[in-house]
């Protein structure tokens, strides 16, 4: 059995509530468990007592449930106390615990144990903290998802692909002798190409994921008393920003978070884009750029009922959706049209006509646009790990190129060791079993 120590910490969130649990895990577990019952408990079975401490006062009374190992979260013994939600209660309970030989876990602690118990991978573990941070219905299906091991069944399938490279080149290197140079093999090509776009394809959706998780970054910019801030109170549903007529109203950068949809996206509010000598309302617009080089998304705003609309200075890069507004004023329809610098939609942040239509290009920005429902979550180690497993597979495709087989079956395997980082899972043995059960060499 494991030489770890016991862990204890109140695995309810803070504050008053209905009930609150108090969770560990180790091999301390069973002794706490009886001192605490007063007898051994039966295994997964809640057991109602009374909790008390040291001098036999009562701490509260709930309900005690001993998960013998490995049938537990962690694959340790876990041990759990069910008691009230009150936060001095419960830590009394958890100091009774620490009494009794336990130690406090640190964050994250029981899920690192039950990864290095083998019961979920590292992509998995980490889906469990996006699961409990999950700020949109969106965003915790994702989780769900990557916590039911979808994610890490795509990074093993890129890998799978890849010891299959691997087990060819190597081959094709020890039987040198062979007519036919299995190196040059146009189908070698093509499983690589497929590779590759099985990776891309992953990276893909690996980049909707993390939007997912972070929730989008959406800047709202544009010329002073275009309805910028009108446009967030529409989305916000409430009146967050002030807005007047005067031109210039918003200085600070004013966010909020909100819900589109069951997409979660930070909105920011800016003030307007204009040269002015006023100092005040510079530093705005100073701010106001800055949060455009951060923006996932920028919404630009255009006043469509003034014909001498100036071009926004906008910063490279960054995707734009352009909003004419006021298009109540304009007389212009509610519509959605693709142009050559990107999407543009007519609507009316007052009257709210196209708002349904700026929602549903939100969804589309964050990933969850239709036919996005396999989405998974995903973070930015993720993505620079499968950009450098990318990386690795061109440089092995260049190699193969010129006939260097050796190189290109290490670049190959760099590739999969990045592949690896992502699930906490870089095995050499399943390159070894698949060689010598492919290859029938009788030696
Ligand atoms: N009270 C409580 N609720 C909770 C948790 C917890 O730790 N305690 N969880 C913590 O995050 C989640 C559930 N995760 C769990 C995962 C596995 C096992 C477990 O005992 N697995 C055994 C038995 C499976 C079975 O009977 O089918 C196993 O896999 O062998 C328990 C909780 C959500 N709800
Ligand atoms: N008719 C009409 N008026 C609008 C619309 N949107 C905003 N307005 C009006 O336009 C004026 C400016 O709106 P704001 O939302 O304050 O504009 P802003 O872009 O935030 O302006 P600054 O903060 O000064 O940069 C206000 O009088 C709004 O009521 C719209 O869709 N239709
Ligand atoms: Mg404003």
């Amino acid at each position: 059995m494991s030489s770890r120590d016991t862990i204890a910490a109140i695995a309810t969130a803070a504050g008053a509530a209905g009930v609150g649990i108090v969770r560990l895990s180790g091999p301390g577990c069973r002794a706490i468990a009886a001192t605490l019952l007063g007898r051994a408990p039966q295994p997964r079975h809640a057991h109602y007592l009374r909790f008390r401490d040291g001098d036999g006062e009562l701490i509260d009374d709930g309900l005690l449930i001993h998960f013998p190992a490995p049938h537990s979260y962690t694959g340790e013994d876990v041990l759990e106390l069910q008691g009230h939600g009150s936060p001095v209660l419960l830590a009394r309970l958890l100091r009774r615990c620490l009494d009794l030989g336990a130690r406090a876990a640190r964050p994250g602690e029981f899920t690192e144990r039950a990864f290095l118990e083998g019961r979920l991978d590292l992509a998995q573990a980490e889906a469990v903290a996006d699961l409990v941070s999950a700020g949109s219905d969106a965003a915790a299906r994702a989780a769900r998802r990557s916590l039911e091991g979808e994610f890490s069944r795509r990074v093993d399938a890129v890998v799978d692909g890849l010891t299959g490279l691997r087990v060819w080149i190597e081959a094709a290197l020890d039987f040198p002798e062979e007519e036919v140079d299995f190196l040059a093999a146009p189908e070698l090509r093509d499983r690589l190409q497929t590779v590759a776009g099985e990776l891309a394809a992953l990276r893909a959706a690996a980049e909707r994921g993390k939007r997912l998780v972070d929730g989008l970054h959406v800047v709202i910019a544009g010329a002073p008393n275009a309805g910028k801030s009108s446009l967030l109170n529409a989305l916000a549903g409430e009146e967050r920003a002030i807005v007047t007529d005067i031109a210039g109203t918003t200085r600070d950068l004013l966010r909020e978070r909100i819900v589109v949809d069951g997409i979660e996206l930070t909105l920011v509010d800016t003030a307007g884009l204009r040269d002015t000598p006023e100092r005040v309302e510079q530093e705005g617009i100073r701010r106001a750029r800055a949060e455009l080089a951060r923006a996932d998304l920028v919404l630009a705003v255009l006043d469509d009922s003034r014909a001498d609309a100036a071009a926004l200075p906008l910063p490279d890069g960054v995707p734009v959706l352009w909003l004419h507004n006021k298009c109540d004023l304009s007389g212009h329809s509610v519509a959605a049209e693709r142009r050559g610098d990107g999407r543009h939609l007519w609507l009316s942040a007052q009257t709210g006509d196209g708002l349904d239509l700026l929602r549903r290009e939100l969804r589309e920005a964050a990933g969850q646009g239709e036919g996005s429902d396999g989405a998974f979550s995903a973070r930015a180690r993720h993505l620079e790990a499968l950009d450098r497993a990318a990386a690795w597979l061109e440089r092995a495709a260049t190699q193969l190129h010129h006939g260097a087989g050796e190189l290109a079956a290490e670049e190959l395997r760099q590739a999969q060791d990045a592949l690896g980082e992502i699930t906490g899972r870089v095995d050499a043995d399943a390159l070894l079993g698949r060689i010598f059960s492919s290859f029938c060499i009788g030696k």
